[in-house]
C-alpha cells in the first residue's frame, strides 16, 4: 500500500503544479529551521486550479516529505507504524501535515472516508500551538522517548520536560522498571501514588505521571480481584479518569475503563453519564463519525450544485 500511495502522489504532483507546491512547503522531516512559512492562500479553494506542471520534482525531498507527514488512519502516523505494515489507509493531508507531535496534546484528529478533521481534545487558548499525538501518549517516558526518537525528533513538551525532572529521581526509575515488568501493578500504582504525595506532585503533574503509567492503573480498574485486594491504598477510578483526561485529553481506553466501572459500581445513573461524557467530549466514536461524514456529504453537495 505504501508503495502505490508513494506511486500516486509522485504522478500527482508531476501533473499538477498546485500539488507539487504544496507538498514542497512541508517539512522533510529535518532542518525545519529554513523552512518558510507558507502563504495561506495557498490552501484556499480558488487557488485550487488545476495548472500543469513542467517542474521536475527532487525525488528524495519528495519522498523524505511523504516519509515525515503521511498520515494513517489510526492515532499512529505511518512513520511511527513502518512503511512495510499492512495499512488500512495512508494519505498525505497538506493542512494537517503543519501540526507538530505533543505528548500533552490539544487535538485529535478523526478519519472519515477521504477526509480528517482535526478537533480539540481540551480546551485550547488563543495563541496556544495547536498539537495531537504522533503516536500513543499513554505510555511512560522512556517508551515515548524511543518514539520520538525513532521519529527523529525529541519532544520538548511541558509533560515530557516534568517527567524528565521526575524520571532523575532513583524511585521513580525503579517504578518505571516495576511497570514494565508488568507483574505487580497494584505496588507500582501505590508507590507511584505515594511517591507524589511524598514529592507533592499536584494538578497536571499527577495527571500527567498517571497518564504514562494508565497500563498498570487500567489492570487495577479492570479487575475487581486487585480493586478488592488494593482497596483504599490507590485513588479511586473517577478521580485518577478526571487527572488523566485533564491532562492529556480524553482517550477511548480511559473512558472504557469509566464506563465498564460506573456499570460494574450500578453506577451510570444521569448524574453518571453527564460526568461521563463531558469526560468524554474529545472523543468521538461511531455515531458522531456518521454525522460528521453526513455533514461533509451535504456540504460537497451544496458546493457542486
Ligand atoms: C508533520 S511534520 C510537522 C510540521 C513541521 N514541524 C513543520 O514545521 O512543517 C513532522 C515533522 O515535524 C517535526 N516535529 C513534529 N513534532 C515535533 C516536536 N514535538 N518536536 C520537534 N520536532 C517536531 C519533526 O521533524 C517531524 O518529522
Amino acid at each position: 500500500m505504501w508503495k502505490n500511495f508513494i506511486e500516486k502522489v509522485l504522478q500527482s504532483a508531476s501533473k499538477c503544479h498546485q500539488i507539487h507546491r504544496s507538498i514542497s512547503m512541508l517539512s522533510p522531516g529535518e532542518d525545519e529551521d529554513g523552512l518558510q512559512v507558507p502563504d495561506m492562500s495557498l490552501f484556499s479553494p480558488e487557488s485550487d486550479e488545476i495548472s500543469f506542471s513542467n517542474e521536475s520534482l527532487d525525488m528524495s525531498k519528495m519522498l523524505s516529505i511523504l516519509d515525515a507527514n503521511s498520515l494513517v488512519e489510526d492515532s499512529n502516523s505511518a512513520k511511527v507504524l513502518g512503511k512495510n505494515r499492512g495499512y488500512y489507509g495512508v494519505g498525505l493531508w497538506v493542512l494537517a501535515s503543519f501540526i507538530n507531535h505533543s505528548c500533552d496534546p490539544n487535538a485529535r484528529r478523526l478519519h472519515i472516508g477521504d477526509h480528517v478533521l482535526v478537533h480539540a481534545s481540551r480546551d485550547i487558548k488563543a495563541g496556544e500551538e495547536i498539537t495531537f499525538p504522533y503516536f500513543d501518549v499513554l505510555l511512560q517516558l522512556s517508551n515515548r522517548k524511543e518514539m520520538a526518537t525513532n521519529w527523529g525528533f525529541r519532544c520538548n513538551c511541558k509533560r515530557c520536560n516534568f517527567e524528565e525532572n521526575m524520571c532523575s529521581k532513583q524511585e521513580m526509575r525503579e517504578i518505571e522498571v516495576g511497570s514494565e515488568r508488568g507483574f505487580d501493578v497494584g505496588g507500582v500504582v501505590y508507590r507511584l501514588e505515594e511517591g507524589m504525595r511524598r514529592w507533592m506532585v499536584r494538578g497536571k503533574g499527577k495527571g500527567y505521571l498517571r497518564a504514562s503509567f494508565w497500563a498498570p492503573y487500567s489492570k487495577i480498574f479492570e479487575s475487581q480481584n486487585l480493586m478488592k485486594r488494593w482497596g483504599r491504598r490507590i485513588p479511586a477510578m473517577e478521580a485518577v479518569v478526571e487527572s488523566v483526561v485533564d491532562a492529556v485529553g480524553s482517550d477511548e481506553r480511559v473512558l472504557k475503563v469509566l464506563m465498564e466501572g460506573l456499570k460494574r459500581s450500578g453506577g451510570g445513573g444521569v448524574g453518571d453519564m453527564e460526568r461521563a461524557m463531558k469526560l468524554g467530549r474529545g472523543v468521538y466514536g461511531k455515531v458522531m463519525k456518521k454525522q460528521a461524514l453526513r455533514t461533509l456529504l451535504e456540504q460537497c453537495n451544496q458546493e457542486q450544485s
